[in-house]
């Protein structure tokens, strides 16, 4: 159960948070009419809480709400579409990265000597600001992508965190399953080409490899194509139904991470990102969402920035699934097609 508050409520409930350094959560899930907020108060075995993880596992934050808090995005500023973004006044911000390149060039030659499959490599970039409206911004996410679990999350040791994923992990309810394979990604006049299509097959079968060791029912949908702003990926949601309901962390421990953020086989091609990655990518590629006893809803921390308020800085992240087929200029237009997805939305003074 949520109570309903004023936008106005909102905003002196994260502001009354962040100066408490109080671990606080806001959010709003795909398709959903309504923004989330928790903020953390006592732990409760009970109670609902918003878990976040990061990429290797070795950080956890939960999220344990007193009361859980909502506003309807009916009562939001709409005048925030007329805030200009920083993309369309900085547009020659995304610089050339060699040592990148070299990265994809390097995975490409790894590949095809049939150390991996795939691998999905990443980069960051930093940014500099003065002024930085965390408001505008998100309401600005909200209505450009619909479809994405829009967050901004608060620990008083990460920062802040904001981000508009479009892949959900695992969503799990008594004994239903359901998890969003996504991978494969063009934009602009791209067509769809077999390279995005393998790499998101490596996907499906690794996650139905998986689920091959539960009994119960499985339910493959067809594949579609989704669109986050400029940008389209290729997503195929499969159900399973357990005669028995399993321990939906055990899978959950199993499942991540998937080839969609890490590679195929799973253990080569993380220590292929570990030892030449060459920087730590915290919370991007973690998970983040609503756990309750044994249901979650989770979802991919993607398409997301690091935003240092104390330095006045933010890094922005974005990777891309690198295959025997790619091009490393391909590759690397992703990423920055990828970075521009979250970019285009920040709003700054
Ligand atoms: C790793 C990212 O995207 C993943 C999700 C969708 C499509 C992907 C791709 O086409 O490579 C990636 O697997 C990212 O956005 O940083």
């Amino acid at each position: 159960m949520s109570t309903e508050i004023s936008v106005f409520s909102l905003y002196k409930k994260i502001i009354k948070n962040y100066y408490n350094h109080n671990n606080f959560v806001v959010f709003k899930k795909p398709y959903d009419k309504k923004i989330f907020f928790y903020s953390h108060y006592n732990c409760s075995l009970d109670v609902k809480f918003f878990l976040i993880q990061n990429f290797k596992h070795d950080h956890t934050i939960k999220i344990y709400p007193k009361n859980i808090y909502c506003v309807d995005i009916q009562k939001l500023d709409k005048k925030t579409n007329i805030f200009p973004s920083f993309w369309e006044k900085n547009s020659s911000f995304l610089t050339d990265s060699c040592k990148y390149k070299k990265l994809i060039k390097d995975a490409i030659e790894n590949i095809k000597k049939g150390f991996l499959k795939k691998v999905v490599l990443s980069r960051f970039i930093k940014i500099p600001f003065r002024n930085f409206y965390f408001k505008n911004t998100f309401i600005k996410l909200i209505h450009a992508y619909p479809n994405a679990l829009i967050s901004l999350w608060y620990n008083f040791h990460y920062g802040f965190w904001m981000g508009c994923s479009p892949e959900l992990l695992i969503e799990c309810h008594n004994k239903k399953l359901k998890i969003s394979a996504l991978a494969g990604t063009i934009w602009g006049s791209k067509k769809w080409t077999k390279k995005e299509t393998e790499e998101h097959k490596i996907v499906i079968k690794y996650i139905l490899h998986l689920l091959k060791s539960y009994k119960g029912s499985i339910h493959i949908e067809n594949t579609k194509i989704i669109k986050i702003g400029h940008l389209k990926h290729l997503e195929t949601l499969i159900h399973f139904l357990f005669y028995e309901e399993p321990n939906y962390y055990e899978i959950l421990n199993c499942l991540h991470p998937t080839p969609s953020i890490c590679g195929y086989p799973k253990k080569k091609s993380l220590d292929f990102i570990y030892k030449n990655e060459g920087y730590e990518r915290q919370f991007y590629t973690g998970y983040i969402g609503i756990v309750h006893q044994n249901n979650m809803e989770l979802y991919l921390n993607l398409r997301c920035v690091k935003i240092k308020e104390d330095k006045k800085e933010m890094i922005l992240y974005a990777g891309s699934g690198i295959t025997v087929d790619s091009n490393i200029y391909q590759e690397y237009m992703e990423t920055e097609n990828k970075i521009k997805n979250i970019l285009s939305q920040l709003v700054f003074k």
